[in-house]
């Protein structure tokens, strides 16, 4: 079985993906029902899929709708919002930009974030991780710009929800994760395509779509915007579960700033996108095209450090942990990154992905990042 309804504990060498129903939240006699399937998932899992998310259909169509449009603009149109023009990381990368785990993913992509202004000059430079977006040329897809602002901000409504159901769930004040987050705070919304990978061969073995990582915001909110397969989660013991797209369903995982400031109880999970060429076909072996997938990383202060966070989760939670390590943390040289400012991992992490965009805005930030990869590696 790939996943389950949440009728029983699960352990942190997991076999399926819990299914939690936000529906379930509306009613008081419901709610503890939720609740109680939000920590099991938040302790031993890390990741869920969200049933009845109150994002309106309509609103999830439209983006869909405009966003696949946008793919098919001529490269140079997606070229004159490039990201490598934006200190922000925000804007276009093409096929093979971005680097995760070490090796180049096989993905094109396009980077929102909910609007605001760069951060002034007196500020730390790692608040630019925070700034405007590029938005394409309106004559060149009318009404792009309106249905993805509507869509992220109402995938922004939902991560404000979840906020107060993860406290509630900690057996926390409804309030006790607010202090985490900016006013306005900035999500970022990824649209990404995987093209089919090209025939086997001795070079494309070992494609990815992307590598194993974790998720570096709060929650990550993704919907799965075709039937292909791919997403798989790794357990502690380090086996792969696949997370198939459910219609209907949103896929929720943690990301390392919740479980920074949690203290590992809340579980941030390694992922990966696998391109097998079965998954690029249907049932009859007919070609499903590129797969496409929408995340929104929902994003915390970047000043935010886990030693100024004063949270104090009971015991009982606590004891919930099991101590497990899992066998092959990705992407560990970042693990450490994290023990100062949320920001500053951040802008670590970013630079290390784009490093075209590095090189250009932070050259010693990532001069010191790849150095840090490599005493890693070499230890
Ligand atoms: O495409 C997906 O399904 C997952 C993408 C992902 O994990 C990411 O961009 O962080
Ligand atoms: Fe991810």
């Amino acid at each position: 079985m790939v996943h389950s309804r949440c009728f029983s504990e699960s352990s942190a060498t997991f076999t399926s993906i819990p299914i939690l129903d936000f529906s379930q939240t509306r009613s008081p006699e419901t709610k503890s029902t939720f609740l109680a399937c939000l920590r099991d998932a938040l302790v031993n899992v890390g990741f869920f899929y969200l049933q009845n998310a109150p994002i309106a259909p309509l609103v999830q169509h439209a983006f869909t709708v405009k966003a696949l449009e946008l793919f098919q603009l001529p490269l140079e149109k997606k070229l004159e919002i490039e990201m490598v023009n934006s200190p922000h990381f925000l804007g276009y990368s093409r096929l093979g930009a971005e680097i995760t785990a070490l090796k180049p993913d096989h993905r094109e992509q396009f980077d929102f974030a909910t609007e605001l202004p760069a951060p002034g000059p007196d500020e730390p430079l790692y608040r630019n991780i925070v700034g405007p977006n590029q938005w394409p040329d309106e004559t060149a897809t009318p009404g792009f710009r309106q249905a993805t602002e509507r869509y992220l901000s109402e995938a922004g409504d939902l991560t404000e929800s979840f906020t107060k159901l993860i406290a509630e769930a900690l057996d926390l004040p409804p309030t006790a994760l607010d202090e985490a987050f900016d006013r306005p705070q900035q999500h970022k919304l990824k649209l990404i395509k995987y093209p089919p990978p090209p025939e086997p061969s001795e070079e494309s073995s070992g494609f990815q779509g992307v590598g194993p990582h974790k998720d570096s915001g709060f929650l990550t909110f993704l919907l799965q915007a075709t039937p292909h397969r791919g997403l798989e989660v790794q357990n502690k013991a380090g086996t792969w579960i696949p997370a198939p797209p459910l219609p209907g369903t949103f896929v929720v995982n943690i990301g390392r700033a919740l479980e920074a400031l949690t203290g590992g109880i809340c579980t941030a999970t390694t992922h990966r996108v696998s391109l097998r060429e079965e998954d690029f076909q249907d049932v009859d072996g007919q070609s499903l095209g590129p797969r496409f997938s929408f995340p929104v990383f929902q994003g915390v202060s970047p000043d935010l450090s886990s030693a100024r966070i004063s949270l104090v989760i009971p015991d009982h939670i606590r004891r919930l942990v099991k101590d497990e390590k899992v066998k092959s943390d990705a992407e560990a040289t970042f693990n450490t990154m994290f023990r100062g400012s949320i920001g500053e991992g951040t802008l670590v992490a970013r630079v290390t992905s784009h490093q075209d965009v590095g090189q250009r805005w932070y050259p010693d930030v990532l001069a010191k990042a790849l150095q840090g990869q490599r005493d890693f590696q070499s230890q």
